[in-house]
Protein backbone atom coordinates (compact mmCIF):
# COMPACT_ATOMS: atom_id res chain seq x y z
CA UNK A 1 0.00 0.00 0.00
CA UNK A 2 1.43 3.28 -1.13
CA UNK A 3 1.97 5.91 1.89
CA UNK A 4 0.06 8.44 -0.68
CA UNK A 5 -3.54 8.32 -1.85
CA UNK A 6 -4.02 6.96 -5.16
CA UNK A 7 -4.79 10.41 -6.79
CA UNK A 8 -1.76 12.09 -6.45
CA UNK A 9 0.61 9.66 -7.78
CA UNK A 10 0.94 11.82 -10.99
CA UNK A 11 1.44 14.77 -8.90
CA UNK A 12 3.79 14.16 -6.29
CA UNK A 13 5.54 11.08 -7.90
CA UNK A 14 8.22 8.76 -5.66
CA UNK A 15 10.95 10.30 -6.45
CA UNK A 16 13.23 6.61 -5.60
CA UNK A 17 10.72 5.42 -9.23
CA UNK A 18 12.40 6.25 -12.06
CA UNK A 19 9.91 8.72 -14.33
CA UNK A 20 9.57 8.62 -18.38
CA UNK A 21 11.25 11.92 -19.14
CA UNK A 22 9.85 14.11 -21.83
CA UNK A 23 11.98 14.02 -24.96
CA UNK A 24 12.23 17.51 -25.97
CA UNK A 25 12.28 19.97 -23.18
CA UNK A 26 12.25 23.30 -24.79
CA UNK A 27 9.97 24.86 -23.25
CA UNK A 28 9.11 24.77 -19.47
CA UNK A 29 7.05 22.26 -18.10
CA UNK A 30 7.99 19.98 -20.89
CA UNK A 31 5.27 21.06 -23.98
CA UNK A 32 4.02 18.44 -26.28
CA UNK A 33 6.60 18.21 -28.98
CA UNK A 34 3.20 19.09 -31.75
CA UNK A 35 2.58 22.27 -29.47
CA UNK A 36 6.27 23.26 -29.57
CA UNK A 37 6.63 22.83 -33.17
CA UNK A 38 3.46 25.09 -33.38
CA UNK A 39 4.99 27.49 -30.80
CA UNK A 40 8.12 28.12 -33.44
CA UNK A 41 6.06 27.77 -36.68
CA UNK A 42 3.72 30.31 -35.58
CA UNK A 43 6.61 32.57 -34.51
CA UNK A 44 8.09 32.44 -38.24
CA UNK A 45 4.34 32.71 -39.48
CA UNK A 46 4.57 29.64 -41.38
CA UNK A 47 2.11 28.84 -44.04
CA UNK A 48 0.48 25.46 -44.26
CA UNK A 49 0.33 24.25 -47.75
CA UNK A 50 -3.37 22.00 -48.38
CA UNK A 51 -2.92 19.96 -51.36
CA UNK A 52 -6.87 19.89 -52.10
CA UNK A 53 -6.60 17.43 -55.56
CA UNK A 54 -4.73 17.92 -58.70
CA UNK A 55 -3.43 21.29 -59.38
CA UNK A 56 -5.85 22.94 -56.73
CA UNK A 57 -4.15 23.60 -53.50
CA UNK A 58 -5.04 26.36 -50.45
CA UNK A 59 -2.50 28.10 -48.43
CA UNK A 60 -3.19 28.41 -45.18
CA UNK A 61 -1.68 30.83 -42.34
CA UNK A 62 -1.25 28.60 -39.64
CA UNK A 63 -0.35 31.37 -36.99
CA UNK A 64 -3.99 31.88 -36.69
CA UNK A 65 -5.59 28.58 -38.32
CA UNK A 66 -7.87 30.95 -40.20
CA UNK A 67 -7.68 30.97 -44.13
CA UNK A 68 -4.71 33.76 -45.10
CA UNK A 69 -3.08 35.36 -48.30
CA UNK A 70 -5.04 33.62 -51.15
CA UNK A 71 -6.43 30.48 -52.40
CA UNK A 72 -4.78 29.63 -55.59
CA UNK A 73 -5.77 27.49 -58.23
CA UNK A 74 -4.46 25.52 -61.12
CA UNK A 75 -5.92 28.18 -64.39
CA UNK A 76 -6.41 24.76 -65.90
CA UNK A 77 -9.46 23.95 -63.84
CA UNK A 78 -10.47 27.21 -62.75
CA UNK A 79 -11.87 29.62 -65.43
CA UNK A 80 -14.02 33.01 -65.31
CA UNK A 81 -15.44 35.28 -67.18
CA UNK A 82 -17.42 38.67 -66.41
CA UNK A 83 -19.75 37.07 -64.44
CA UNK A 84 -21.80 34.52 -65.80
CA UNK A 85 -22.64 30.91 -65.91
CA UNK A 86 -19.00 30.28 -66.83
CA UNK A 87 -17.05 30.36 -63.80
CA UNK A 88 -19.65 28.42 -62.09
CA UNK A 89 -18.54 25.61 -64.86
CA UNK A 90 -15.03 25.85 -63.48
CA UNK A 91 -15.67 25.73 -59.73
CA UNK A 92 -17.68 22.44 -60.50
CA UNK A 93 -14.62 20.95 -62.65
CA UNK A 94 -12.15 22.19 -59.79
CA UNK A 95 -14.68 20.84 -57.36
CA UNK A 96 -14.92 17.40 -59.55
CA UNK A 97 -10.57 17.15 -59.40
CA UNK A 98 -10.73 17.50 -56.00
CA UNK A 99 -11.31 15.25 -53.30
CA UNK A 100 -12.15 17.59 -50.70
CA UNK A 101 -14.26 20.74 -50.86
CA UNK A 102 -12.90 23.98 -51.89
CA UNK A 103 -12.49 25.75 -48.50
CA UNK A 104 -13.69 28.76 -49.28
CA UNK A 105 -17.44 29.91 -50.43
CA UNK A 106 -16.46 30.60 -54.05
CA UNK A 107 -19.89 30.74 -55.22
CA UNK A 108 -19.79 34.49 -52.92
CA UNK A 109 -18.68 37.17 -55.54
CA UNK A 110 -18.80 35.03 -58.70
CA UNK A 111 -21.03 37.43 -60.25
CA UNK A 112 -18.63 40.51 -60.84
CA UNK A 113 -15.51 38.43 -61.18
CA UNK A 114 -13.28 39.56 -63.94
CA UNK A 115 -10.91 37.14 -65.20
CA UNK A 116 -7.41 37.08 -63.53
CA UNK A 117 -4.15 37.64 -65.49
CA UNK A 118 -2.18 34.71 -67.12
CA UNK A 119 -0.58 32.26 -65.26
CA UNK A 120 1.39 33.53 -62.23
CA UNK A 121 -0.01 36.65 -61.50
CA UNK A 122 -2.07 36.93 -59.51
CA UNK A 123 -5.64 39.42 -59.29
CA UNK A 124 -7.62 40.45 -56.35
CA UNK A 125 -11.20 40.32 -57.10
CA UNK A 126 -12.66 43.04 -55.11
CA UNK A 127 -16.42 41.23 -54.15
CA UNK A 128 -14.34 39.01 -52.41
CA UNK A 129 -12.84 39.12 -49.15
CA UNK A 130 -9.67 41.11 -49.22
CA UNK A 131 -7.89 38.18 -47.80
CA UNK A 132 -9.09 35.86 -50.92
CA UNK A 133 -7.74 35.96 -54.40
CA UNK A 134 -7.89 34.47 -58.28
CA UNK A 135 -5.49 33.35 -60.36
CA UNK A 136 -6.58 31.99 -63.84
CA UNK A 137 -6.04 32.51 -67.30
CA UNK A 138 -8.20 33.31 -69.86
CA UNK A 139 -7.49 30.80 -72.51
CA UNK A 140 -6.13 27.99 -70.02
CA UNK A 141 -9.96 26.26 -70.84
CA UNK A 142 -9.55 26.12 -74.21
CA UNK A 143 -7.06 24.45 -76.41
CA UNK A 144 -6.07 23.26 -80.16
CA UNK A 145 -5.33 27.16 -81.02
CA UNK A 146 -5.38 28.12 -84.56
CA UNK A 147 -5.10 31.48 -85.86
CA UNK A 148 -7.79 32.03 -89.27
CA UNK A 149 -8.09 35.85 -89.19
CA UNK A 150 -5.97 39.14 -88.43
CA UNK A 151 -8.45 41.79 -88.83
CA UNK A 152 -8.15 45.44 -88.31
CA UNK A 153 -9.78 45.54 -84.52
CA UNK A 154 -8.48 41.54 -83.69
CA UNK A 155 -7.41 38.52 -84.84
CA UNK A 156 -9.81 35.29 -84.79
CA UNK A 157 -8.34 32.38 -83.24
CA UNK A 158 -10.04 28.91 -83.77
CA UNK A 159 -9.91 26.67 -80.47
CA UNK A 160 -11.39 24.11 -78.93
CA UNK A 161 -13.38 24.30 -75.25
CA UNK A 162 -11.13 21.64 -72.91
CA UNK A 163 -14.47 20.59 -70.72
CA UNK A 164 -17.49 20.55 -73.27
CA UNK A 165 -15.24 19.66 -76.57
CA UNK A 166 -17.39 22.84 -77.61
CA UNK A 167 -15.71 24.84 -81.09
CA UNK A 168 -15.03 28.39 -80.54
CA UNK A 169 -13.60 31.20 -82.21
CA UNK A 170 -12.16 33.46 -79.91
CA UNK A 171 -12.15 37.44 -80.88
CA UNK A 172 -8.73 38.46 -79.23
CA UNK A 173 -8.27 42.63 -78.80
CA UNK A 174 -4.78 43.52 -78.10
CA UNK A 175 -5.23 45.72 -75.12
CA UNK A 176 -1.64 47.55 -76.17
CA UNK A 177 -3.54 48.56 -79.35
CA UNK A 178 -6.62 49.64 -78.12
CA UNK A 179 -7.26 53.32 -77.44
CA UNK A 180 -10.20 54.02 -74.76
CA UNK A 181 -12.77 54.27 -77.47
CA UNK A 182 -12.02 51.15 -78.93
CA UNK A 183 -12.11 49.69 -75.72
CA UNK A 184 -15.85 51.08 -75.49
CA UNK A 185 -16.33 49.52 -78.63
CA UNK A 186 -15.25 46.28 -76.91
CA UNK A 187 -17.98 46.52 -74.18
CA UNK A 188 -20.39 47.51 -76.51
CA UNK A 189 -20.20 44.79 -78.76
CA UNK A 190 -20.36 42.04 -75.65
CA UNK A 191 -23.59 44.28 -74.88
CA UNK A 192 -25.11 44.07 -78.35
CA UNK A 193 -24.28 40.15 -78.19
CA UNK A 194 -26.03 39.36 -75.45
CA UNK A 195 -28.89 41.19 -76.11
CA UNK A 196 -29.10 39.49 -79.32
CA UNK A 197 -29.19 35.92 -78.53
CA UNK A 198 -31.45 34.07 -81.37
CA UNK A 199 -31.38 33.00 -84.86
CA UNK A 200 -28.95 34.52 -87.44
CA UNK A 201 -26.97 36.29 -85.10
CA UNK A 202 -23.25 34.37 -83.90
CA UNK A 203 -23.62 32.79 -80.57
CA UNK A 204 -22.10 34.61 -77.69
CA UNK A 205 -20.07 32.38 -75.42
CA UNK A 206 -18.27 35.04 -72.60
CA UNK A 207 -16.15 37.30 -72.73
CA UNK A 208 -12.24 37.18 -71.05
CA UNK A 209 -9.58 39.39 -70.23
CA UNK A 210 -6.34 39.42 -68.60
CA UNK A 211 -3.47 42.30 -68.30
CA UNK A 212 -2.27 42.26 -72.34
CA UNK A 213 -6.06 40.96 -73.84
CA UNK A 214 -9.80 41.04 -74.01
CA UNK A 215 -11.19 38.06 -75.69
CA UNK A 216 -14.97 37.51 -77.13
CA UNK A 217 -15.81 33.70 -77.03
CA UNK A 218 -18.20 33.09 -79.66
CA UNK A 219 -19.39 29.61 -80.66
CA UNK A 220 -17.48 28.99 -84.05
CA UNK A 221 -19.34 28.89 -87.52
CA UNK A 222 -18.03 25.88 -89.22
CA UNK A 223 -19.30 26.61 -92.52
CA UNK A 224 -17.17 29.73 -93.81
CA UNK A 225 -17.93 32.71 -94.51
CA UNK A 226 -20.35 33.66 -97.63
CA UNK A 227 -17.24 34.80 -99.08
CA UNK A 228 -15.84 31.13 -99.34
CA UNK A 229 -18.80 29.63 -100.24
CA UNK A 230 -18.98 32.02 -103.05
CA UNK A 231 -16.08 30.74 -104.52
CA UNK A 232 -16.87 27.16 -103.75
CA UNK A 233 -19.64 28.13 -106.34
CA UNK A 234 -17.54 29.37 -109.10
CA UNK A 235 -17.49 33.26 -107.65
CA UNK A 236 -21.51 33.41 -107.77
CA UNK A 237 -24.79 31.84 -106.74
CA UNK A 238 -27.72 31.10 -108.88
CA UNK A 239 -31.29 33.20 -108.31
CA UNK A 240 -32.69 30.25 -106.09
CA UNK A 241 -29.57 29.27 -104.13
CA UNK A 242 -29.19 32.98 -103.47
CA UNK A 243 -32.62 33.95 -102.01
CA UNK A 244 -32.47 30.59 -100.23
CA UNK A 245 -28.97 31.18 -98.59
CA UNK A 246 -28.65 34.86 -98.51
CA UNK A 247 -31.51 36.76 -99.04
CA UNK A 248 -34.28 35.43 -97.01
CA UNK A 249 -32.05 34.45 -93.48
CA UNK A 250 -30.53 37.84 -94.02
CA UNK A 251 -33.58 40.18 -93.93
CA UNK A 252 -34.89 37.27 -91.42
CA UNK A 253 -32.08 38.28 -89.36
CA UNK A 254 -32.31 42.45 -90.36
CA UNK A 255 -35.96 42.46 -89.00
CA UNK A 256 -34.78 40.92 -85.62
CA UNK A 257 -31.84 43.46 -85.04
CA UNK A 258 -33.71 46.36 -86.28
CA UNK A 259 -36.77 45.31 -84.12
CA UNK A 260 -33.90 45.91 -80.80
CA UNK A 261 -32.76 49.10 -82.46
CA UNK A 262 -29.66 47.88 -83.30
CA UNK A 263 -27.86 48.88 -86.73
CA UNK A 264 -25.02 46.17 -87.41
CA UNK A 265 -23.24 49.41 -89.67
CA UNK A 266 -20.58 46.33 -91.20
CA UNK A 267 -22.61 44.24 -93.20
CA UNK A 268 -20.74 42.78 -95.88
CA UNK A 269 -20.34 39.20 -97.26
CA UNK A 270 -17.12 38.24 -95.11
CA UNK A 271 -19.70 39.03 -91.72
CA UNK A 272 -21.75 36.77 -92.96
CA UNK A 273 -20.95 33.22 -92.09
CA UNK A 274 -22.73 29.72 -91.78
CA UNK A 275 -22.79 26.83 -89.19
CA UNK A 276 -22.71 23.66 -90.23
CA UNK A 277 -26.60 23.08 -91.02
CA UNK A 278 -25.62 25.79 -93.41
CA UNK A 279 -27.86 28.31 -91.23
CA UNK A 280 -26.48 32.21 -92.04
CA UNK A 281 -25.44 34.09 -88.78
CA UNK A 282 -24.48 37.68 -88.75
CA UNK A 283 -21.09 38.73 -86.96
CA UNK A 284 -18.55 41.37 -86.28
CA UNK A 285 -20.66 43.95 -84.29
CA UNK A 286 -17.73 46.09 -83.24
CA UNK A 287 -19.23 49.05 -85.54
CA UNK A 288 -22.72 48.11 -84.36
CA UNK A 289 -25.09 50.55 -82.72
CA UNK A 290 -27.97 51.13 -80.45
CA UNK A 291 -30.54 53.48 -82.10
CA UNK A 292 -30.95 56.42 -79.66
CA UNK A 293 -28.01 55.43 -77.33
CA UNK A 294 -24.97 56.89 -79.55
CA UNK A 295 -25.69 59.64 -82.37
CA UNK A 296 -25.00 57.90 -85.58
CA UNK A 297 -23.25 60.82 -86.82
CA UNK A 298 -19.53 58.82 -88.36
CA UNK A 299 -18.89 56.77 -91.43
CA UNK A 300 -18.48 53.40 -90.13
CA UNK A 301 -18.13 49.86 -92.18
CA UNK A 302 -16.57 48.85 -95.57
CA UNK A 303 -16.85 51.63 -98.03
CA UNK A 304 -18.02 49.40 -101.13
CA UNK A 305 -21.23 48.79 -98.62
CA UNK A 306 -21.86 51.67 -97.52
CA UNK A 307 -25.18 53.44 -97.97
CA UNK A 308 -24.84 57.32 -99.57
CA UNK A 309 -26.22 58.83 -96.39
CA UNK A 310 -22.45 57.46 -94.41
CA UNK A 311 -20.74 58.21 -96.88
CA UNK A 312 -21.29 61.75 -97.22
CA UNK A 313 -20.26 61.85 -92.96
CA UNK A 314 -17.06 62.02 -91.57
CA UNK A 315 -15.04 59.82 -89.84
CA UNK A 316 -15.02 58.87 -86.70
CA UNK A 317 -11.53 60.48 -86.38
CA UNK A 318 -12.34 63.48 -88.56
CA UNK A 319 -15.66 63.72 -86.01
CA UNK A 320 -13.01 63.73 -82.77
CA UNK A 321 -10.53 66.32 -84.43
CA UNK A 322 -12.73 68.46 -86.46
CA UNK A 323 -15.89 68.64 -85.49
CA UNK A 324 -15.65 68.51 -81.36
CA UNK A 325 -12.54 70.75 -81.35
CA UNK A 326 -14.81 73.67 -83.00
CA UNK A 327 -17.51 73.41 -80.33
CA UNK A 328 -20.04 71.39 -82.47
CA UNK A 329 -21.57 68.35 -80.13
CA UNK A 330 -22.01 64.96 -81.71
CA UNK A 331 -25.54 65.51 -81.46
CA UNK A 332 -25.87 68.26 -83.94
CA UNK A 333 -24.36 66.26 -86.57
CA UNK A 334 -27.50 65.06 -89.19
CA UNK A 335 -27.48 61.14 -88.46
CA UNK A 336 -28.65 58.47 -90.80
CA UNK A 337 -30.34 54.82 -88.93
CA UNK A 338 -30.99 51.45 -89.88
CA UNK A 339 -31.69 51.69 -93.52
CA UNK A 340 -27.83 51.68 -94.17
CA UNK A 341 -28.24 48.00 -93.35
CA UNK A 342 -30.68 47.62 -95.87
CA UNK A 343 -28.69 49.36 -98.38
CA UNK A 344 -24.98 46.86 -97.70
CA UNK A 345 -27.60 44.09 -97.75
CA UNK A 346 -28.50 45.16 -101.39
CA UNK A 347 -24.91 45.03 -102.94
CA UNK A 348 -24.28 41.97 -101.01
CA UNK A 349 -26.86 40.35 -103.13
CA UNK A 350 -25.67 41.70 -106.11
CA UNK A 351 -22.33 40.83 -105.38
CA UNK A 352 -23.90 36.99 -104.74
CA UNK A 353 -25.62 36.98 -107.44
CA UNK A 354 -23.08 38.40 -110.07
CA UNK A 355 -19.80 37.89 -108.28
CA UNK A 356 -19.07 41.67 -108.46
CA UNK A 357 -19.58 44.73 -106.41
CA UNK A 358 -21.78 47.26 -108.29
CA UNK A 359 -19.91 50.10 -106.86
CA UNK A 360 -16.15 50.51 -106.96
CA UNK A 361 -14.25 53.72 -105.95
CA UNK A 362 -11.28 54.26 -103.73
CA UNK A 363 -12.77 57.95 -101.81
CA UNK A 364 -15.81 58.31 -100.58
CA UNK A 365 -16.35 61.34 -103.19
CA UNK A 366 -15.51 59.05 -106.08
CA UNK A 367 -18.07 55.99 -104.57
CA UNK A 368 -21.00 58.68 -104.18
CA UNK A 369 -20.96 58.91 -108.12
CA UNK A 370 -20.51 55.74 -109.30
CA UNK A 371 -23.74 55.21 -106.63
CA UNK A 372 -25.42 58.05 -108.29
CA UNK A 373 -24.63 56.70 -112.19
CA UNK A 374 -25.00 53.18 -111.20
CA UNK A 375 -28.62 54.43 -110.18
CA UNK A 376 -29.66 56.68 -112.88
CA UNK A 377 -28.61 54.24 -115.55
CA UNK A 378 -25.56 56.35 -117.00
CA UNK A 379 -22.97 53.74 -116.72
CA UNK A 380 -23.77 51.89 -119.22
CA UNK A 381 -22.74 48.21 -118.42
CA UNK A 382 -22.62 48.26 -115.17
CA UNK A 383 -23.51 45.62 -112.67
CA UNK A 384 -27.03 46.67 -112.31
CA UNK A 385 -27.45 47.08 -115.75
CA UNK A 386 -26.58 42.63 -115.68
CA UNK A 387 -29.79 42.48 -112.52
CA UNK A 388 -32.22 44.83 -114.60
CA UNK A 389 -32.03 42.18 -117.17
CA UNK A 390 -34.70 39.81 -117.14
CA UNK A 391 -32.86 36.86 -118.71
CA UNK A 392 -30.52 37.03 -115.74
CA UNK A 393 -33.02 38.10 -112.81
CA UNK A 394 -36.73 37.09 -111.88
CA UNK A 395 -38.97 40.33 -111.86
CA UNK A 396 -39.84 39.50 -108.05
CA UNK A 397 -35.92 40.21 -107.75
CA UNK A 398 -35.65 43.15 -109.86
CA UNK A 399 -38.32 44.86 -107.92
CA UNK A 400 -36.70 43.41 -104.49
CA UNK A 401 -33.64 45.07 -105.13
CA UNK A 402 -34.65 48.15 -107.17
CA UNK A 403 -37.19 49.29 -104.03
CA UNK A 404 -33.50 48.71 -102.10
CA UNK A 405 -31.15 51.00 -104.30
CA UNK A 406 -32.50 54.17 -103.16
CA UNK A 407 -30.72 57.43 -103.05
CA UNK A 408 -32.88 58.69 -100.15
CA UNK A 409 -32.97 56.16 -97.15
CA UNK A 410 -36.73 56.99 -96.70
CA UNK A 411 -37.76 55.62 -99.83
CA UNK A 412 -35.90 52.51 -99.26
CA UNK A 413 -38.43 49.29 -97.29
CA UNK A 414 -37.56 47.87 -93.86
CA UNK A 415 -36.47 44.86 -92.85
CA UNK A 416 -39.47 44.12 -91.35
CA UNK A 417 -41.75 44.59 -94.52
CA UNK A 418 -39.26 42.50 -97.12
CA UNK A 419 -39.82 39.74 -94.91
CA UNK A 420 -43.59 39.48 -96.88
CA UNK A 421 -41.83 40.34 -100.42
CA UNK A 422 -42.85 37.72 -103.17
CA UNK A 423 -39.35 37.44 -103.93
CA UNK A 424 -38.37 35.29 -100.86
CA UNK A 425 -41.27 33.08 -101.75
CA UNK A 426 -39.19 31.87 -105.08
CA UNK A 427 -37.77 29.09 -103.09
CA UNK A 428 -36.21 25.76 -105.60
CA UNK A 429 -35.09 22.71 -104.06
CA UNK A 430 -31.89 22.71 -102.58
CA UNK A 431 -29.85 21.15 -105.95
CA UNK A 432 -29.30 24.74 -107.24
CA UNK A 433 -27.54 25.61 -104.53
CA UNK A 434 -23.60 26.05 -105.12
CA UNK A 435 -23.99 25.42 -108.92
CA UNK A 436 -21.79 27.83 -111.10
CA UNK A 437 -23.90 30.06 -112.91
N1 LIG B 1 -17.84 32.84 -84.88
C1 LIG B 1 -16.98 32.68 -85.89
N2 LIG B 1 -16.79 31.47 -86.43
C2 LIG B 1 -15.95 31.29 -87.47
N3 LIG B 1 -15.22 32.29 -88.02
C3 LIG B 1 -15.36 33.52 -87.52
C4 LIG B 1 -16.25 33.78 -86.42
N4 LIG B 1 -16.18 35.10 -86.15
C5 LIG B 1 -15.32 35.62 -87.03
N5 LIG B 1 -14.83 34.69 -87.85
C6 LIG B 1 -13.87 34.86 -88.95
O1 LIG B 1 -13.08 35.99 -88.69
C7 LIG B 1 -13.32 36.98 -89.67
C8 LIG B 1 -13.25 38.36 -89.05
O2 LIG B 1 -14.17 38.46 -87.98
P1 LIG B 1 -14.57 39.88 -87.42
O3 LIG B 1 -15.02 40.73 -88.56
O4 LIG B 1 -15.48 39.71 -86.30
O5 LIG B 1 -13.15 40.44 -86.89
P2 LIG B 1 -12.53 41.86 -87.16
O6 LIG B 1 -11.30 41.97 -86.33
O7 LIG B 1 -13.56 42.90 -86.99
O8 LIG B 1 -12.09 41.71 -88.66
P3 LIG B 1 -12.24 42.78 -89.83
O9 LIG B 1 -11.47 43.97 -89.37
O10 LIG B 1 -11.60 42.10 -91.02
O11 LIG B 1 -13.71 43.06 -90.00
C9 LIG B 1 -14.66 36.65 -90.28
O12 LIG B 1 -14.76 37.13 -91.60
C10 LIG B 1 -14.62 35.14 -90.25
O13 LIG B 1 -13.86 34.65 -91.32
Amino acid sequence: MPPWPRGEARLFPDASVPQAQPKHTGTPGGAAPAKMMLFWLRFFGYRRSARLGRGYHEDVGAASYKPRKSIMYDPETLYCDDGLAPLEDGIAAARRQSHRRPAIDLERGTRSLDLGPGPGVRMSVDSLSSRQSYMATPMSSYMNFYTIHRGRHAKIVRATQKYTGARVALKVFDKSNLTAGQREDIVKEVQILRLLKGDGIVDFDKKLEDDCTVTVALKECTGGTLMNRLAMSGGRMVEEACVRHVVKPLVAALAMLHSKKIVHRDLKPEHLLYDEHSRLHLVDFHSAAIIGKIPLTGREGTMAYMAPEVLTKPTPDEIFHDVLSNGISDSDLPSYDEKVDIWSMGVIIVEALTGRQPFVADTAEAMLRAQQQELQGSRFGGVLDLVRDQEFLSLEGQDFLSSIFRLNPGERPSAASLLSHPWLELLGSDDGDYQMA
